[in-house]
């Protein structure tokens, strides 16, 4: 029996030589969820002047606990006029405080009558003032290259006053699912079949990782069908995964296929599930080589596989390291399992709030690797080591699915 190779040894040899994918310009709209091509560095300060943070008035502090002329009123967006000594202004939040003036008082501190404003004693100069250059330095970087895109990084991008920003391409990836029993959702279904959902989950699954499913179709049981979708589809792609096909049986061409048609690397770990799961390269006509990853067929096996696989793939082809790794937890397992001679890596749910700040995971009662009901609400892999007996109470190191 062929030798199982071990996770660590799975990652090197599939990320050996992948660099990462073109850069291209995208509006800021669409950019979340984006890779940075290059390093964003503050164009300005932010804020770019010293803003009023309340509605109130603005001042010298030395001028405080007097009663002061209201000079001019200052709204947001305004240009204000210099402050003269011994005067306040009425201003808003937001608005940008007047030269001279160095602090604001709220305006429900203040009695204002016949155009003048009565000021508390012991203000400090810059109370209730937003500084320039408290958020961001003219200059200094703001994000790395590298950095994945949500929301806030975003938004401090338009604050900067980017209207595009340039980003790595979508890695490309083409999606092939083996199996002469497999049924298209809406069909009707014969005996003996089944849907097809690994095509399904994973076609959801990528996108999240950063990649672009162009292509995906199903892929009838034999070894010239294989190899010639396996060909085709690493034309205009940069990884080719497949699902099902790669264990020992005689319909499971798949390997066999990438083997005539590129090179097969790696064959079979020491998981659960996924011990099939092959790695290799499919060149282009074009030039260069699409990534191969042969995901085993039982759907927790291909889920399990993307997770550990496609996601470090999609870190290297966009150049984001800190994707790389899924987040580590370590966590009070809540079950019992007895491990055999492969790592196993399973399905749990993870309560935060359950022993004194220590999560605590439990486990999808059946960890069988056929039943993808197991990963409905898993927000972890639980990583137990090959022959191990773990009961409730250990601790156990969990990868976070995000
Ligand atoms: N004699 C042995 N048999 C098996 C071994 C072994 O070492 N020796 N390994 C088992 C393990 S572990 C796994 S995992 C599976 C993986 O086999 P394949 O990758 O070849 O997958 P298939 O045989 O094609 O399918 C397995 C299972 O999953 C279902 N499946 C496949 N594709 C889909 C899909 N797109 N959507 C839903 N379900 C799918 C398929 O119907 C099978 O039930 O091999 C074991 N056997
Ligand atoms: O590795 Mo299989 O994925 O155990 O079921």
């Amino acid at each position: 029996m062929a030798e199982l190779h071990t996770l660590a040894q799975a990652l090197e040899t599939l990320l050996e030589g992948v660099s990462p994918v073109e850069r291209e310009t995208v509006a800021l709209e669409s950019a979340c969820g984006r890779v940075l091509a290059e390093p964003i560095v503050a164009l300005r300060d932010a804020p770019p002047f010293d803003a009023s943070a309340m509605d109130g008035y603005a001042l010298r502090a030395a001028d405080a606990g007097r009663r002061l002329p209201v000079a001019q009123r200052i709204a947001a967006g305004a240009a204000p006029a210099p402050l003269a000594p011994g005067s306040c202004a009425r201003i808003f939040t937001g608005a940008p405080l007047p030269p001279g003036a160095d602090c604001v008082v709220m305006q429900e501190q203040v009695k204002v009558a016949d155009g003048s404003a009565e000021i508390p004693a012991g203000l400090e100069t810059g109370a209730n003032v937003r500084r320039r250059g408290r958020e961001l330095a003219a200059g200094e970087t703001l994000l790395q290259a590298g950095h994945w895109l949500d929301a806030a990084a975003v938004g401090m991008i338009a604050s900067q006053g980017h209207a595009r920003v340039a980003v790595r391409r979508r890695p490309r990836v083409a999606l092939l699912a083996t199996g002469d029993e497999l049924t298209a959702p809406g069909e009707p279904l014969a005996q003996g079949r089944i849907y097809d959902s690994n095509r399904y989950m994973l076609g959801a699954l990528l996108p999240r990782f950063g990649f672009e499913v162009i292509h995906s179709q199903r892929v009838a049981d034999r070894f010239e069908a294989t190899a010639d979708a396996l060909g085709a589809a690493a034309q205009h792609t940069d990884v080719v995964v497949t699902s099902g096909g790669v264990s020992v049986g005689e319909e499971d061409h798949v390997r066999a296929a990438v083997e005539s048609r590129g090179r097969l690397s790696l064959w079979r770990l020491d998981i659960r599930p996924g011990k099939p799961l092959a790695l290799g390269r499919l060149p282009r006509e074009a030039g260069g080589e699409a990534c191969f990853v042969g995901l085993a067929g039982n759907p927790v096996s291909s889920f399990v596989g993307a997770w550990l696989f496609l996601r470090p793939l999609a870190a290297a082809l966009l150049g984001a390291p800190a994707l790389a790794a899924l987040p580590r937890l370590r966590a009070c397992a809540q079950f019992s399992e007895r491990t055999s001679g492969r790592w196993h890596y399973m399905r749990v749910k993870l309560d935060h709030q359950r022993q004194d700040g220590v999560a605590c995971a439990f486990s999808y009662p059946d960890q069988d690797s056929s039943l993808l009901r197991s990963c409905i609400d898993a927000d972890a892999l639980a990583v137990i080591p090959p022959n191990a007996e773990i009961h409730p109470g250990a601790m156990i190191d969990c990868l976070l699915l995000r």
